[in-house]
């Protein structure tokens, strides 16, 4: 299906001052209820992906898992989770970080990648970056290549996905919120 940036744009409700006074908060929710919206999304990453040379897809926990999986499906790649801390069981590798509105821990197992991989990284929005720099540093420490960082929403006044390809970080967005 093709992709329609206003149809999609529609979907996504902002709702103000959450989970914090000052945030405007962006909510794909309704993106999953709408199956021509999920469709036109998985299917503009199916098209984005599906002639290049990644071999892995890795998302981060958890809506950007939502989007990944069907893509990974679709594309049959396989999947990589990466878990806020304290969910995955065996050796894992952290990495804490600050996002928009707080900070956490992200981890991922052992030899979940090495090195001559290349890897589409999947998260559902970019604000500050935080997010996907600790997940780029759980994959690259395993010795893994970045092909592309891909996400539904960029929102480039908080700087992230600047700051990502300042670093030589490939990145991707359906669409853009900006001074909105
Ligand atoms: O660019 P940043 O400033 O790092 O923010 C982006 C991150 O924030 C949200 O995750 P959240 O930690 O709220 O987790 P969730 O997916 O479990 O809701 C979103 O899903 C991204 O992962
Ligand atoms: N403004 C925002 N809306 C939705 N998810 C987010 N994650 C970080 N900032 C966000």
């Amino acid at each position: 299906m093709l992709y329609d940036d206003f149809y999609v744009k529609s979907l996504i409700q902002t709702v103000e001052d959450w989970p914090k006074e000052g945030i405007s908060f962006r909510d794909i929710t309704p993106i999953f209820s709408d199956p021509k919206g999920m469709r036109m999304v998985v299917d503009a990453y199916v098209h984005r992906y599906i002639a290049t040379d990644i071999t892995h897809i890795a998302c981060i926990d958890a809506r950007g898992f939502l989007i990944a999986a069907v893509l990974a499906y679709e594309l049959q790649k396989p999947l990589i989770l990466i878990r806020k801390k304290g969910k995955l069981p065996g050796k894992t590798i952290s990495q804490s970080y600050d996002l928009e509105y707080g900070s956490a821990e992200l981890e991922i197992q052992q030899g979940a990648v090495k090195e001559g991989d290349h890897v589409l990284l999947f998260d559902d929005l970019i604000a500050t970056g935080g997010t996907l720099f600790a997940a780029i540093e759980l994959l690259t420490g395993q010795g893994a290549e970045i092909k592309e960082v891909s996400a539904i929403i960029d929102l480039p006044d908080l700087g992230g996905s600047q700051k990502l390809q300042e670093n030589n970080v490939p990145v991707f967005s359906l669409c853009a919120f900006a001074g909105e």
